[in-house]
Formats: C-alpha cells, structure tokens, sequence
C-alpha cells in the first residue's frame, strides 16, 4: 500500500499535557510515527512518499477561517505575551460555557486559546502548525492518489486528527485530516463518502463537521462516552441532522471490549455503510483500542488488527488510511502495519 508519510511531524513535541488534573509528559510523542515507518519498511510494504504541494484553502473546506487564522499565529501571540514563553508549550486555561459567548472574538490570547479548543491536553509549540499543516496534505495527498486509481492509500501523520472540528482543536488534533481526505473525495465526484473511526476515542470532531451533510456518512466504534473521552458526544441517538439525519452512525462499546464483540460492531458499521451506497471510505486508523494502551480500555490484540484490515478490505471500496491514535509506542508500529497488511492481503 502507497504511504504518504509526513516527514515534518518531528516539528510538533509537545513537553507536556494536562491529564487526569496533572501535567503529564505527553502521550502523544514523535515516536510513535517512527515505528510505524519503520515496521513498513521493515515489511516492505509499499513505498513512502512525500505529501503533493497543498493548497491551504482547500483547509477552508473544514475548518472555520478565524480558526484556522488563529492556530496559523498562536505561537507568536503565545511568545508576544511574555518572551520566557518561548520555552513553554501553550496550553489553554479558560473556555466558554452554557451561557457564555462565542460569536465575540476576544482581544485576550488565552481567552482565544480556549474559543478554540475543548481541553487542556493538547500542547501547541512553536512547529504545530507547520506539522499539522503537512499532515492534512499528507492526508489530501493520500485521497488524490485513490482518486488518481490506487485501490488504498496510507497517509502516516501525526498530530492526529479526529478531535478537531471546524473550530476548535484538541485530543492531541488539529486539523482534522480524515475530514480533509472526504472532502477531497467528494471534490473528485465521489457522490458519497464513508468515513469509518476505529480509533478507541469519539471522533467528535469529524462527527461535527459532518452532521448535518447527507454527502459524507461518519460511522465510529468507540469507548463508550458515558466513561470514556470525549465524554460529551458519541452516544448511540446522534444520527446526524437536517439533511444529515440517518448519516451519522455511533457505536458506543464498554470498557473491557474484545475483539470479538468489537468485530461486530465493525460487520455493523459495514454493513450500513453499504446500506448508504457509500464510493469511497476514509478510516480514521486509531489502535488506542490495543490491550496494552495507556489511555484506553479495549483488548484488542495485536494479531486482531491483521483480521480488522481484512474486514476493511472486504468492503471493496477505494479506502484512505489516516493515522489517529495508539499510545502504546514499542506495539503500535506492529499494530498500525497489521491492518496495512491485512488490508493488502485481501
Ligand atoms: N487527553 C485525553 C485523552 C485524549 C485522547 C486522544 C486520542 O487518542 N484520541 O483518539
Ligand atoms: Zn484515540
């Protein structure tokens, strides 16, 4: 399988994140993408190539302009509000709630910090931007070569991607790059675009850039928001809205899930993206949902994710792969690559 790789990721290091009411170092380290890199290479699995020259504006497509103007400067504005924070990531400390305003655009830069995101765990330093920004080409990158007649396409990024919406970033995210790859699919005519999460966490933000589009069907198996973050969407009764009513589709699972039930759902979330007639399937390839993750609570195992690629496969569609989450940093490689090549064996 063709892999666009983003090899600017190294510029975004956070130093640490606010976790369970602690700063932590951060999980989501550069590491994790260098395994992945490495264990493709290691299996000869297709070649690495770098994203096409990216238009911004096709950024526009998903995310808000003053968004999208705001993350572009933030690192300035962080280090023009005191010089010694240059040495420190930024991080926001106050967000609007029931209640409050969000048409008003503050003066304030920590007031803006937190306009704009939905917690406190994602760390913006000085390269975020340039890396997210290559990230969301690598992913756009990946969509034209599907478009251009690959049958798959892998685009190896990170930050990750799900949890930022049109406005707002976090959960590690950003810009949201599976949400880049559908609008780039349907720009090329693809007259529906499925896109599946597998990650273990809501992809709340793809979920809401799409929720009320019947053009863009947003399936997610994931750790059950009554425990687990996001926490305040992913429930079972968000069909989607308006036009996008039926097209939006939520499996909530328990702590504790294993593969098997896990496939299940998976047949499920399939099945209704045939049901859609969907022409393309964007996946959202997270492996938090492995045994030994840090901040997750399924217990898939690492020979399961070959079984998901094929599952995947079995769909028949054109498919772009965008890389999410998945903490633990010496399995993750493997486990990223078994879906690889358990989608390219089939
Ligand atoms: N800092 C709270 C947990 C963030 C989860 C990030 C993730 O893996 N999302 O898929
Ligand atoms: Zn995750």
């Amino acid at each position: 399988m063709l892999t666009i790789y983003n090899d600017q990721h190294v510029l975004h290091q956070g130093k640490v994140e606010m976790f369970r009411g602690e700063l932590v170092p951060c999980f989501e380290v550069p590491a994790r993408v260098d395994h992945v890199k490495s264990e493709l290479e290691r299996r000869g699995l297709g070649s690495l190539q770098a994203p096409d020259a990216f238009d911004e504006s096709l950024l526009a497509k998903v995310h808000a302009p003053r968004y999208l103007d705001f993350i572009a400067h933030a690192w300035d504005e962080w280090v023009a509000l005191d010089p010694a924070n240059a040495t420190r990531d930024a991080l926001p400390s106050y967000w609007p709630t029931r209640g409050m305003r969000s048409d008003v655009l503050p003066k304030s830069f920590p007031a803006r910090m937190g306009l704009f995101s939905f917690d406190a765990g994602t760390p913006l330093m000085a390269g975020s931007w340039a890396a997210a920004r290559h990230g969301a080409a690598c992913a756009w990158t990946a969509a034209r070569r599907v478009i251009g007649g690959e049958r798959s396409a892998f685009a190896l990024t990170r930050p990750p991607g799900h949890h930022a919406g049109a406005d707002f970033f976090g959960g590690y995210c950003f810009l949201n790059n599976a949400a880049v790859a559908a609008q780039a699919l349907r720009d090329a005519g693809v007259e529906r675009v499925a896109v599946l999460d597998v990650d273990y966490h809501h992809g709340n933000g793809t979920q809401a850039i799409f929720y009320e589009r019947d053009d863009v069907h947003f399936a997610s198996l994931h750790g059950d928001p009554l425990t687990d973050y996001p926490y305040y969407l992913g429930h079972a009764d968000e069909r989607g809205a308006g036009r996008g009513e039926g097209f939006n589709h939520n499996l909530p699972l328990p702590r504790g899930t294993d593969f098997t039930a896990w496939r299940a759902a998976l047949k499920t979330a399939l099945a209704r993206i045939a049901e859609v007639k969907a022409g393309a399937l964007v996946v959202s390839l997270g492996v938090d949902t492995f045994e030994g993750d840090p901040i997750s609570g399924f217990k898939l195992r690492s020979d399961d994710y070959l079984r998901m690629g094929e599952d995947l496969a079995r769909a028949g569609l054109p498919t772009v792969f965008v890389f999410e989450g998945g903490y633990a940093v010496a399995e993750v490689g493997v486990n990223a690559v078994n879906v690889i090549e358990g989608f390219g064996q089939f």
